[in-house]
């Protein structure tokens, strides 16, 4: 039942405007976004930013009224195409998932499978069950099950069909953060070895970062930035972007020379001359050094061992303050005179 991971997107979604509730109420935007065999894809973004509308939208639960979204060349949804819920292979799992309570586990998984023949249909729900290792569970009902294990009879059932593309509402909201974390690795794991599309809403970006295959940052109704962890948080295209997935410094200035200054020393730029942009910079971008080192004089307001890293509060000598991060052996403390440099790795340039 494993199946390789594929580059060729298994569902594009080009353009996507989902109104909702009148003409201005514009839910989903133009958002781009492509989703890929054996990948796990989280979507994050703020509150109302369109991301559950998107993935109803996917599903067939909203119509488009403008933009594509196809899956390996069939148009699902599109200028006067809108393919019926069930004819799409597209398995559902919500955050307030509902198994059918006087059905057992493996009647759940069962339920969508009455187009197989008996043979095929038993064979479908013990291979779904030992997906989420719960065969030992199957003659259960879901009043005798955990909420951890209700939730993977629920990821069973929809995966049971082979669906293209796996839509997971914030599955684990409901659980406490231990069982959450447990449930979430099992989740992508079996997502990612079922060989299905997966996008995942989630609010919890830490999580994202380490998890996930993609990330795709929502606002506004669109698709502000998808790409790797890494170069998402590397490389964000926006302040906003930047945000999304951890603490940034932003740095107003203009390009001059191909150059742009900042309190902390100068940066390449490849924005004309004259540009206005902004300096994104990760606290692990700020280097605390000996105060005879770095370009920038600055002082030490505080510092917060966080587990393996340290958190500094820095003062400027310009005024202004900046949030440092170092591994928790750095030996700076609080009221010490320190000079700050950056590690290019972690700025952004972006237009202002
Ligand atoms: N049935 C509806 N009728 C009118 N407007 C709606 C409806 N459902 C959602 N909206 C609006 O559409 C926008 C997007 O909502 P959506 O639920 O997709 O956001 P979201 O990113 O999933 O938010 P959250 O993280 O809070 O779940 C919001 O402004 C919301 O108020």
């Amino acid at each position: 039942m494993t199946k390789m991971a594929s580059d060729t997107p298994r569902v594009v979604i080009r353009g996507a405007e989902v109104r909702l509730g009148g003409a201005d109420g514009v839910a989903v935007s133009g958002a781009d976004l492509s989703l890929r065999a054996g990948r796990v894809t989280a979507l994050l973004g703020p509150s109302g930013a369109g991301k559950s509308t998107l993935l109803r939208a996917i599903a067939g639960l909203e119509r488009l009224h403008a933009g594509e979204i196809s899956s390996d060349g069939t148009v699902w949804s599109g200028p006067g195409v809108h393919l019926a819920p069930e004819r799409r292979r597209c398995g559902v799992v919500f955050q307030d998932f509902a198994l059918f309570p006087h059905l057992t586990a493996m009647q759940n998984v069962a339920f969508g499978l009455r187009h197989l023949s008996s043979d095929e249909r038993r064979q479908r729900v013990v291979e779904s069950l030992e997906a989420v290792e719960l065969t030992h569970r199957a003659r259960a009902y879901p009043h005798e099950l955990s909420g951890g294990e209700q939730q993977r009879v629920a990821l069973a059932r929809a995966l049971a069909p082979e669906p293209s593309v796996m839509l997971l509402d914030e599955p684990f909201s409901g659980l406490d953060r231990r069982l959450r974390a447990d449930l979430s690795a099992m989740t992508l794991d079996v997502l990612r070895r079922s060989g299905t599309a997966s996008l995942i809403i989630t609010h919890d970006a830490e999580d994202a970062l380490a998890s996930a295959d993609e990330i795709a940052l929502m606002e506004r109704g669109t698709i502000i930035q998808s790409g790797t962890p890494d170069a998402l948080y590397l490389a964000p295209a926006s302040e906003s972007a930047a945000r999304m997935l951890g603490d940034a410094e932003a740095f107003a200035g203009t390009v001059e020379g191909g150059m742009v200054a900042t309190p902390l020393g100068v940066v390449a730029a490849s924005q004309p001359d004259g540009s206005a942009v902004s300096v994104l910079v990760r606290p692990e971008g700020i280097l605390v050094g000996a105060d005879d080192e770095g370009a920038a004089a600055a002082r030490i307001v505080s510092r917060r061992a966080a587990g393996p890293v340290v958190v500094f509060l820095i003062e400027l000598a310009p005024g202004g303050r900046v949030t440092a991060r170092a591994p928790v052996s750095h030996r700076a403390k609080a009221g010490d005179t320190v000079s700050l440099s950056l590690d290019p790795a972690f700025v952004s340039v972006v237009s202002g």
